[in-house]
């Protein structure tokens, strides 16, 4: 499971006065469970998308385990994304007409020229672990946490060794997003991932071992929710 180190990015967006992201350096260890937050507008998005490759870093460092991101070019990260990252996002982008089962594996489907055997029993194994009791159930049927907790085992059935959540339980009730948080928590320290996952929700940030806030592009240093860990290096606001 890769660790993340950032030197000396700096992502601008035309018509920005400053930029959107300023990141002298931040080191997230590898396993590391860590929440980012911070106000509207601050950058959470822009660094989620630079962080899982969805967005090349103009500048600048982002390596998982060695492998520099910012140095590939989109087909190489999106081959990169496939094999090593696990996305949750807000909206859990499945296909409805598909059953639960189907939608957690419909990306190795799609990546793969024939499915092993072994995913279908680790698609199984997990939809179980994650509270869904009727596979062959068609997702536009369930509940919105089911729903999540469908793309949750879907993010996680490659196996890969960074889970990244955009904002995991923002539309799901508080029993829901709480069921989400403590499985994202729970699933990721199973199979050793890092996990980063931004959130507002206070919940899921006080099962995080770091929280990671972000004003203005930058990073502010700040306590970790586990005092027995280090905070991660971070700019100086002031700076
Ligand atoms: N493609 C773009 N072009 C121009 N400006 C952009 C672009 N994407 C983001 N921005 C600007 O960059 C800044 C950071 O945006 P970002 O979406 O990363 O913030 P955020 O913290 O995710 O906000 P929210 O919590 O509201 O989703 C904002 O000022 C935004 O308007």
């Amino acid at each position: 499971m890769p660790g993340l180190d950032i030197r000396d990015l700096v992502v601008g967006f035309p018509g920005l006065e400053r930029p959107a992201l300023d990141i002298p350096e931040l080191v997230i260890p590898s396993g590391a469970h860590v929440a980012l937050t911070g106000p509207s507008g601050s950058g959470k998005t822009t660094f989620i998308n630079i962080v899982t490759g969805l967005e090349r870093a103009p500048t600048g460092r982002v390596a998982w385990g060695g492998t520099d991101i910012a140095g590939l070019g989109e087909g190489a990260r999106d081959r990169w994304r496939a094999a090593d990252v696990g996305l949750v996002m807000q909206e859990f982008h499945l296909f409805p007409g598909l059953s639960a089962l189907e939608n957690v594996l419909l990306p190795q489907r799609l990546a793969t020229f024939r499915l092993p055997p072994s995913l279908r029993a680790e698609a199984n194994r997990l939809l179980a672990r994650v509270g869904i009791g009727r596979p062959g159930q068609k997702v536009e049927t369930l509940s919105r946490g089911q729903m999540q907790r469908v793309a949750v085992a879907r993010a996680l059935v490659a196996r890969p060794g960074i889970i990244v959540a955009d904002e995991p339980t923002a539309s799901l009730d508080a029993d829901a997003g709480a069921a989400v948080a403590e499985l994202l928590a729970a699933l990721a320290r199973e199979v050793g991932a890092t996990l980063l996952v931004a959130t507002h929700d206070d919940r899921l940030i006080a099962g995080m071992e770091r929280l990671l806030r972000l004003e203005s592009g930058r990073l502010m240093p700040v306590a970790s929710a586990a005092p027995s860990m280090p905070v991660p290096a971070a700019a100086d606001p002031a700076a």
